[in-house]
């Protein structure tokens, strides 16, 4: 039987987004989420896209990944599409930190899973849930070949002026300490798929990618390739982001630290898990923000204000450093659906050739679409971001052939 199915995990720090597609014509055949996990309340939402069943439901508690995955393996078989199939060629996982050393997706074996674990330390929140994905993947389907695709491969190609951070070489060489970014394949996604948008090669457009999501990030990306983007060491620097603070004086560490008292723990989880959003209005979902804000909410239009303050400082960064933009892309859950975040954002860059025109800004669809008005210099577009269909293509390209 010929196998081209491809199962896609997507495991968050709390979360574990899944796709299953065939990929003798790029189909989705079954997609899902689980939510909250390691809570009582936790969400297993699985959509079958074939044969015709309606989505389903489950909410209570699920332990952790491991019992995540087990859940989706049963969702998938209760459709038919189980683990078990002959169809599945290949299990293709999002791996957030791969380091300097992974630059292409590549097939999983001990040597790879050593490696991820030892980048924990570097991705704390995603790491450990991105290997607990694959070893349980791997004892459902030990025959099969699993892929790591890694959010920080499409960064590799970032200038050593854009990647290296100012500080004593040769402690940051011993320490690895340099930019490596993330969400790659989100901006390696949508900057092709902006291209496309404009009827160009990816090699003849420049582009700034904004993906805002609950983790976010901006790239400049020139004729196709990253020259530099938001995030550094670890997805903390950076944008405002739903829970974590992005770019602040590495002094405020060392104040909190001897004035405040705050251990170097509790001070990492302040800064990945209380800031951002939640720490300036206790809120991190931008629909609530706006919600309050239509209300008269002083605490959630300030959070608003400085989250717009720093994406549009990254707007003018990443201008300067393309020198030529053609398209700016918003994309992830706030960029694809937040239009007066897209406003605001881009309110007062006319001089930069940069306008939104409100009526195509308020349309809602899944589409790939441009928001700026004709005469704009430079195109502003709302590309729907599809991380599981790209790591799909990569992991079907490497390991589908010869199964
Ligand atoms: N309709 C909407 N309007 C405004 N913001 C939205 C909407 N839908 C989702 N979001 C925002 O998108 C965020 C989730 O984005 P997503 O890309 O799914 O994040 P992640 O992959 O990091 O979990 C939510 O926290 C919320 O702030
Ligand atoms: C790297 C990162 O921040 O990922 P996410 O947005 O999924 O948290
Ligand atoms: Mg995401």
């Amino acid at each position: 039987m010929s196998s081209s199915r491809v199962l896609v995990l997507n495991s968050g720090s709390s979360s574990v987004k899944y796709q299953l597609l065939d990929m003798s014509d790029s189909s989705r055949l079954a997609m899902g989420l689980v939510e909250r996990i390691g809570e009582e309340t936790s969400r297993l939402k699985h959509t079958p896209l074939t044969g015709g069943g309606a989505e389903r439901e489950r909410t209570g508690p699920i332990a952790d990944h491991e019992a995540a995955l087990k859940a989706v393996a049963d969702e998938l078989a209760a459709d038919g599409l189980g683990l078990d199939s002959p169809e599945l060629a290949a299990i293709g996982h999002r791996v957030v930190h791969g380091g300097k050393h992974f630059t292409e997706p590549t097939v999983i074996d001990d040597a790879v899973l050593a490696e991820i674990e030892r980048l924990i330390p570097v991705a704390p929140l995603h790491n450990p849930a991105n290997l607990t994905g694959i070893r349980t993947a791997q004892a459902l389907r030990p025959d099969l070949p699993q892929v790591a695709v890694f959010d920080t491969a499409f960064h590799t190609t970032m200038p050593e002026a854009a990647a290296r951070y100012a500080i004593d070489v040769s402690t940051a060489d011993e320490h690895r300490v340099r930019r490596y970014g993330f969400h790659g394949t989100s901006h390696a996604y949508v900057s092709r798929a902006t291209a496309k948008l404009l009827g160009k090669a990816p090699e003849d457009v420049n582009v700034i990618v904004l993906h805002l999501g609950n983790g976010a990030s901006a790239s400049a990306v020139r004729g196709g390739r990253c020259v530099d983007t938001s995030m550094g060491l670890t997805p903390l620097e950076g944008l405002v982001m739903g829970t974590r603070s992005g770019d602040l004086d590495p002094a405020v560490i060392f104040h909190l630290a001897r004035v405040g008292g705050l251990s170097i723990d509790e001070i990492d989880t302040l800064l990945n898990k209380k800031s951002g959003l939640v720490g300036l209005c206790g809120d991190n979902d931008m629909r609530e923000i706006r919600r309050r804000i239509d209300e008269g909410d002083s605490s959630a239009l300030l959070a608003f204000d400085i989250y717009i303050h720093r994406l549009k400082k990254y707007i003018g960064a990443y201008y300067a450093v393309l020198g030529r933009v053609d398209a700016i892309a918003f994309t992830a859950g706030v960029g694809e659906n937040a239009a007066p975040v897209r406003e605001a954002a881009v309110a007062g860059l006319e001089e930069l050739g940069l306008a939104v025109d409100g009526g195509l800004n308020a349309v809602r669809s899944d589409e790939p679409r441009l928001i700026s008005p004709e005469y704009a210099r430079v195109k502003v577009a709302v590309v729907p971001t599809d991380e599981e269909l790209e790591i799909a293509t990569q992991t079907y390209a490497l390991a589908g052939k010869n199964s």
